[in-house]
């Protein structure tokens, strides 16, 4: 029998101001992680919480520290100054600043007549440094600070600022916090807290994290996780849909032309790759008229000022109709836009909890939500049943290409607006590159390997007229003996194709004019050198370069033993998931339920 979950059951007595503010949220019963966490995390346990994405563990966090500033008695004025009471650190800016409003929702219903209690934000922007935090900090005496690593590593090695009093720590999407790109900063943030606080790790795929949870200092911890039969909440549908790269920027844009949703996040592998294909569809909007007129569309990534991606973000939020967010992983995380009842992935990310994560921004509070995942023809099909392992199911979702130009005048549109500019073309081919850069990091590096790629179909998703000169596919050709693949259109004359901006033109021409200086001045060297040499020397030329030859044979005949070896060691993890499949189908028959909580409850 599963517990209560009524506010008025939870084994700890919160604050009237708090329940308060539950009430005005519209939270009219727990769900099964905030039962679990509150009265743990609010007495004196360390907790170490897992539970599926938009389960709610943010007030599950956020409940306890409130109630621990005004037990502690952090909120009166006798609290010191330079001093602060709770940190909240997060991966992404974006994160941080919800926190912050769901902190700030809460404090509308603290009662007026007390020492108040606030919070400060502690991210990295080109506005403000971490001088003006400080002076922030010194004037306002918040209690609460919440941020991203980098920046509250610099605010708390400021010597006003003093560490001693703080006596709560959260690392939210704990596991991203603790991989390699963040430990370094994480673990100098605890160093500096005192050693007797509580610490909290929260995700909804912590287990990942492995042994790098005990590098936290907790203490004692109890684990929290709120066993669903999957690792996606039960509100959300998860479908793929198998897919020429050639097909699949077109079968997105059908999407969003035919399909009914109200908020969608669509995931693209780079930053550079939104910038490209969202002024592609600006152009597809304004000019072509191809895409209906009521819904959207949003970019945002990584590279973006904090400023604009964070106005970015609210007016997606804000937006009242039919709306895209075209973005990358930087928006995977924790996100909560409840609208968002729709998200695609062009491509799968490179690892399953950034898979999760993704999926999750849909679905969330019991809400439904649909996923649908792009998967190449061919060797990424075996991501389904790589995924079911994990306990993570997909149905397939066989998807109709309607409501768009056939694909010959679709194209034309798109070479069309390429050559109006050649500054769009390098976008497209550094787009490219990253992309198959970022492919090679795939953790699943047998579903996704390079050997077996579609090139050429990419390349026409990209809209490329030829391949860019990569070692990746210039290897690949030859593996395929494939003579000259390169040209994906029939050529355009690559010289005459201008930039739009007069400047770059000019620069670009005379770099042309140059180099076509040069290589004359090379040809006729050249050609006078070979007058030149005597026919002795060439003999010998030719036995030295005999020699090379077949030392090169020898050296690539290694090198190819080699790769075939690796691709042995491929097949090896390929035969261990089929078996790993068959364990799971059996244990799944067996199964009999551990479940300790259900997010289905609710
Ligand atoms: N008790 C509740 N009843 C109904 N809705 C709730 C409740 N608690 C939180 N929510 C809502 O659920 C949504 C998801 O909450 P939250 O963002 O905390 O999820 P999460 O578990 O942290 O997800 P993620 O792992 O993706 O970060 C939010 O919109 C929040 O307002």
């Amino acid at each position: 029998m599963s517990a209560s979950l009524s506010w008025d059951d939870l084994k700890y007595p919160i604050q009237s101001w708090i329940k308060r503010g539950i009430d005005v949220m519209g939270f009219d019963a727990m769900t099964p992680v905030q039962a679990a966490t509150v009265p743990m995390f609010a007495r004196n346990k360390d907790v170490v919480v897992e539970s599926v994405t938009g389960s709610g563990k943010t007030i599950a966090f956020v409940i306890p520290i409130l109630e621990k500033i005004v037990t502690e008695e952090a909120n009166n004025p006798n609290f010191k100054p330079g001093h602060f009471h709770s940190l909240i650190v997060t991966p992404t800016r974006e994160l941080s600043n919800q926190i912050q409003s769901v902190i700030q929702e809460f404090l509308q219903h603290y009662p007026e007549e007390k020492y108040p209690i606030k919070s400060q934000l502690l991210v990295g922007t080109n506005q403000n440094t971490v001088r003006d935090d400080l002076a922030d900090f010194i004037n306002r005496r918040p209690q609460i600070l919440v941020g991203t690593p980098g920046r509250i590593l610099d605010f708390l090695q400021l010597p006003a600022v003093h560490t001693k009093s703080c006596s709560v720590v959260v690392l939210d999407e704990a596991d991203r916090l603790l991989d390699d790109s963040f430990f370094g900063d994480v673990e100098r943030i605890l160093k500096l807290l005192p050693k007797q606080r509580r610490t909290g790790l929260f995700s909804a795929t912590i287990g990942s994290a492995g042994d790098q949870i005990f590098k936290t200092g907790l203490r004692n911890p109890v684990k929290v996780t709120v066993n669903t039969k999957s690792k996606a909440p039960s509100s959300l549908g998860l479908f793929y849909t198998v897919i020429d790269p050639e097909n699949k920027f077109r079968q997105f844009l059908s999407i969003v032309n035919s399909y009914k949703f109200r908020k969608c996040i669509v995931y693209f592998p780079t930053c550079i790759s939104v910038t490209y294909f969202y002024s592609f569809m600006q152009y597809l909007r304004k000019e072509q008229k191809l895409l209906i007129e009521d819904v959207e569309f949003f970019s945002l990534h990584g590279k973006l000022q904090t400023n604009s991606r964070q106005k970015t973000l609210d007016s997606f939020v804000e937006v009242l109709g039919k709306a895209v967010l075209l973005t990358t992983d930087v928006a995977a995380r924790g996100i909560d836009i409840p609208e968002v009842d729709l998200v695609i992935q062009l491509d799968p990310p490179s690892n399953t909890n950034m898979f999760l994560h993704r999926c999750g921004r849909a679905g969330r509070a019991n809400k439904a939500g649909r996923a649908i995942t792009f998967l190449n023809k061919g060797r990424e099909e075996d991501y389904v049943p790589f995924l079911e392992v994990k306990n993570v199911e997909l149905e397939e979702m066989p998807l109709k290409l309607i409501g768009l130009p056939p694909k010959e005048e679709f194209y034309n549109m798109f070479k069309n607006w390429l050559l109006q500019d050649r500054a769009r073309y390098d976008l497209a081919v550094r787009s490219y590159v990253a992309f198959i850069r970022n492919y090679m990091k795939h953790s699943a590096s047998s579903i996704f390997r390079l050997r077996s790629f579609d090139y050429l179909g990419l390349a026409k998703m990209y809209g490329l007229f030829r391949l860019p000169r990569m070692p990746e596919i210039s290897k690949y050709f030859k593996d395929n003996n494939i003579n000259d693949g390169w040209i994906v259109d029939p050529p355009i004359e690559l010289d005459q194709y201008a930039y739009k901006d007069k400047n770059r033109e000019r620069k670009r021409l005379e770099l042309l004019k140059h180099s076509k200086q040069i290589n004359d001045r090379k040809k006729e060297k050249y050609e006078a050198k070979q007058r030149n040499i005597a026919w002795s020397n060439k003999v010998q030329d030719h036995k030295e370069k005999n020699n090379k030859r077949s030392k090169m044979a020898l050296r690539r005949e290694a090198i190819e033993k080699q790769i075939a070896e690796e691709s042995g060691s491929d097949d090896d993890v390929l035969e261990d998931w089929k078996e790993a499949i068959i364990q799971n189908r059996k244990r799944k028959k067996n199964q009999s339920s551990t479940v300790t909580g259900s997010f289905e409850d609710l």
